[in-house]
C-alpha cells in the first residue's frame, strides 16, 4: 500500500479523494498497489465537507502527518505562501516525495526545493501548478533537453480567461463574471492573483525558468492585468472584430529574453482567439521539434486533481524527470527594448483629457483616436511599451482609470 498525508481538502483536494476512489481498482492493477489517503490536514474540523470522510483521517497537525513513518507522498494542495512552503520543505527533509499544485510556493522556490528533493533522493513534482489539467511540464522538461525552446506562450489563467469571455459573449458585468469564477472554484482565495496577472507570471516564470534554462525571476516578468477593463472596452475590442486575452508570452534569441503578461487584442477566430472560459492554451517552440500546443482545463477540482495524480502515479512507477536542467545561464532581459502596437482608454477629466489628446498627437503616437464622454480610446503605432508608461506618469492616471491592451491582429 502506498500512503498519502494530503494537505487539504478544497475544491483540488476534494477532486483527488473522489478520483482515488473512482480509479481505485483500476489503479491497483496498474500500479500493482492500493493507493490509500491515511491522514487530511485540513483548518476548521467543524467545517461541512462535499464529500463523506472518516473523521479518524483529519487532523489540524501537520506533525501527525510529516511525523507517521508510513506516509510515503505528500500532497499539498492547501494554498498559500509561508505555511505551505514550510511543510514542503520539512516533508522533503523527512524523506517523503512532494507533489504540489501551488504555483505561489514553486515560483517563488523552485530551485531550492528541487535541489532539496535530489539531495535527498526523493521526488518534487508539481505538473499541476501551471494549466491545471494540461500536462505541460512533463512535455516541456522533456522537450528542453532535446531542444532550444525559444518561445513559450499561454493562457494561463482560467479565471481571467472565464471573465474575459463571460464579458465578451455573453456582455456580463467584470463582477459578476467574477463572483461566478469563484463559485466554480476556479479563483485563488485572494482573486487578486489571477486579475492582476500574478497568477499567470507565476506560471510563465515555472515555464521559461524549465524551457530557457535559465532563472527567470517572477520581477523580470512584466506584468499587467485585467482589472480595469471596462464595458466600453469590451464594446470597442468587438467592434474590431476581435477579443482579447490575458497572455504571457516570453521570447529567447541570441541569450537575450522577452517575458510580460499582459491583456492581448487578439482576432476571434485565430488559435489563441477560439480558447473560451476555464480552458487554458501552453504552446512553446522547440528548435527541432518546432511548435507544441497544449489545450484543456486550466483551472478546477478533476482537472487539477488529475494533474496532481499523475504525478503520484510517476512516483510510484518511478517515471519522472530528476536530472533537468534549471541552471542559471545569465540571459538577458530585455523587457525595457519591448515594442508593439496598443489599444489604450483612459477615462479623465476634461482638463487633462484634453492635454493628453494634444500630447499624444504631437508625439504622433497614434493614428485611431475614440472618444466618448470621459473615455478616451486610441490606437498606437508600433512603440516601446516604456512609452505607455510616460503617458500615464505624465497624466497622473490612476490604475482604475485606464486599460492597456496589445494588439496582435
Ligand atoms: N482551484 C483550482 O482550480 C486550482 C488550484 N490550484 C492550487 O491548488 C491549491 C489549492 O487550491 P484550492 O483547492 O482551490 O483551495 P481551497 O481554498 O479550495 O482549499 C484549501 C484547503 O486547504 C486547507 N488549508 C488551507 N490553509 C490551511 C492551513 N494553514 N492549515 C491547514 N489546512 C489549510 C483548507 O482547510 P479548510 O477546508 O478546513 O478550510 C482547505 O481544505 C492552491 O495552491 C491553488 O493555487 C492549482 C490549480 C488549479
Ligand atoms: N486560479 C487559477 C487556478 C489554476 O491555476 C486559475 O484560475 O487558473
Amino acid at each position: 500500500m502506498v500512503n498519502i498525508g494530503l494537505l487539504g481538502l478544497g475544491t483540488v483536494g476534494t477532486g483527488i479523494v473522489q478520483i482515488i476512489e473512482d480509479r481505485k481498482n483500476y489503479l491497483q492493477k496498474l500500479i500493482g498497489t492500493e493507493i490509500n489517503i491515511s491522514k487530511i490536514l485540513i483548518r476548521d474540523m467543524n467545517k461541512k465537507r462535499r464529500i463523506g470522510i472518516h473523521e479518524d483521517k483529519l487532523t489540524t497537525d501537520f506533525s501527525e502527518i510529516v511525523g507517521d513513518q508510513d506516509i510515503d507522498i505528500i500532497i499539498e494542495v492547501m494554498g498559500g505562501l509561508e505555511e505551505a512552503y514550510v511543510y514542503i520543505r520539512e516533508a522533503l527533509n523527512r524523506g517523503k516525495h512532494v507533489v504540489t499544485a501551488n504555483k505561489a510556493v514553486v515560483a517563488k522556490h523552485l530551485e531550492e526545493l528541487t535541489f532539496l528533493a535530489r539531495e535527498k533522493n526523493k521526488a518534487f513534482l508539481y505538473e499541476a501548478s501551471v494549466g491545471g489539467g494540461i500536462p505541460i511540464i512533463k512535455q516541456l522538461k522533456e522537450q528542453a533537453n532535446l531542444n532550444n525552446i525559444q518561445e513559450i506562450k499561454g493562457i494561463l489563467n482560467g479565471t481571467s480567461n472565464f471573465l474575459l469571455t463571460k464579458m465578451i459573449e455573453e456582455d456580463l458585468d467584470f463582477k459578476e463574471a467574477l463572483k461566478m469564477s469563484q463559485k466554480l472554484g476556479y479563483a485563488e482565495a485572494d482573486p487578486t492573483d489571477d486579475i492582476e496577472g500574478y497568477d499567470t507570471r507565476r506560471k510563465l516564470r515555472i515555464l521559461t525558468t524549465i524551457g530557457f534554462k535559465d532563472r527567470v525571476k517572477e520581477e523580470s516578468i512584466l506584468c499587467q492585468g485585467i482589472s480595469s477593463i471596462k464595458t466600453i472596452d469590451i464594446q470597442n475590442i468587438k467592434s474590431m472584430d476581435c477579443t482579447i486575452k490575458l497572455l504571457g508570452t516570453a521570447t529567447l534569441k541570441d541569450n537575450k529574453y522577452y517575458a510580460l503578461v499582459e491583456p492581448v487584442i487578439i482576432k476571434k477566430n485565430s488559435y489563441f482567439g477560439k480558447v473560451d472560459y476555464a480552458t487554458n492554451l501552453v504552446s512553446f517552440v522547440g528548435n527541432k521539434v518546432g511548435e507544441l500546443r497544449f489545450y484543456g482545463e486550466g483551472a478546477g477540482s478533476f482537472p487539477t486533481a488529475n494533474a496532481i495524480l499523475s504525478d503520484v502515479i510517476d512516483i510510484i512507477l518511478k517515471n519522472y524527470h530528476k536530472n533537468y536542467s534549471l541552471e542559471s545561464n545569465d540571459l538577458d532581459n530585455i523587457n525595457k527594448l519591448f515594442q508593439g502596437r496598443y489599444y489604450i482608454r483612459t477615462t479623465l477629466e476634461n482638463d487633462t483629457k484634453d492635454k493628453m489628446i494634444r500630447y499624444i498627437n504631437e508625439k504622433e503616437i497614434t493614428d485611431k483616436l475614440i472618444t466618448k464622454e470621459k473615455d478616451v480610446a486610441f490606437i498606437t503605432k508600433k512603440i516601446l511599451k516604456k512609452e505607455i508608461e510616460n503617458i500615464i506618469s505624465k497624466f497622473n492616471i490612476r490604475t482604475e482609470n485606464y486599460f492597456i491592451g496589445r494588439l496582435e491582429v
